[in-house]
């Protein structure tokens, strides 16, 4: 009986609508007269993993991009409709997009830390927003590095370069410079597709833990991460959402045709 009722709160608890970080809505995406994204409507909801899967150039990338605005930075791109952001439209003139990366860290395939100390790989975010007491530093370096799993391999040697870590070690330190300017969304374009077994085995895990206190965008090409690691499914193709819902319905229980038939492997 006290089962039945703590596995209905638990439900109730569950059932609660999570907010919405980001919602796009009738999102169009040109580059010059390829049109990579085709009429995106996706809500996405906080401290949740949502993962993106597709087949290689569906628009993946270029979706996640577009949240923080990198996308920007190929001059032939055109956009129509929008990405509200907490409420905001991240097109509008006004919005600058450096607000916009304060709150959104991005973590890259191939990891990516700076040729320097895996202390300077961490403060170096802080340090641009104007912290520089010494002690604040040591402290935002010692909660990023245990916020990404990675202190205790790395508290001996922090002024090491930081090239001198293992793929999987530069990809969770590339995780914790994301975290030390304390971001409310984490995008990650598939960042474990450079790693081993064991190191991808760790960021997975460390996901799970990230979104009690981020919400994460995954972009991967491995279902079985998607599957393992996710809450919500976003299923692009050719530009589009196919489909997007729970991660177990997706897998379990597609709506479209065209999602079985790439989860089960007959296209992709
Ligand atoms: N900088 C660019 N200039 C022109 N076209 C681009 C550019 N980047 C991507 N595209 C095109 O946009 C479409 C979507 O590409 P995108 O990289 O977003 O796909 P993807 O699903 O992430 O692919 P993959 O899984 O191979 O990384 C493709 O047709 C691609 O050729």
């Amino acid at each position: 009986m006290a089962i039945n009722i703590e596995t209905q709160e638990k439900n109730q608890v569950e059932g609660v609508k999570k907010e919405i970080v980001y919602n796009t809505k009738g999102l169009n995406l040109w580059y010059g007269d390829t049109h990579a994204l085709k009429n995106i409507d996706l809500p996405i909801r906080e401290n949740e993993v949502t993962a993106i899967i597709g087949p290689s150039g569906c628009g993946k990338s270029t979706y996640i991009k577009t949240l923080n605005r990198m996308v920007e930075m190929v001059p032939t791109v055109r956009t129509s409709g929008e990405i509200e952001y907490r409420g905001r439209n991240i097109f509008d003139k006004s919005y600058r997009v450096e607000d916009l990366r304060t709150q959104v860290g991005m973590v890259f395939q191939k990891p990516n830390p700076f040729p320097k100390s895996i202390y300077e790989n961490i403060t170096y975010g802080p340090k641009i927003h104007g912290i520089r007491n010494k002690k604040v530093l040591d402290e935002i370096v010692e909660k990023s590095l245990k916020g990404a799993a990675l202190w205790d391999e790395v508290k001996g040697r922090l002024h090491e370069n930081a090239y001198g870590l293992s793929g999987g070690q530069q990809q969770r330190l590339c995780i914790a410079r994301c975290l030390a300017i304390e971001p409310d969304v984490i995008l990650m374009d598939e960042p474990t597709s450079a790693l081993d077994p064991i190191s991808t085995l760790k960021v997975e895990e460390l996901v799970q833990e990230l979104k009690k206190d981020f919400s994460i965008i995954i972009v991967t090409h491995n279902m079985q991460q998607a599957a393992r690691i996710s809450d919500k499914t976003a299923f692009f193709l050719n530009g589009e959402v196919v489909e997007y819902a729970e991660t177990d319905k997706i897998f379990s229980n597609p709506t479209d045709k065209r999602t079985e038939d790439y989860i089960t492997g007959r296209f992709g």
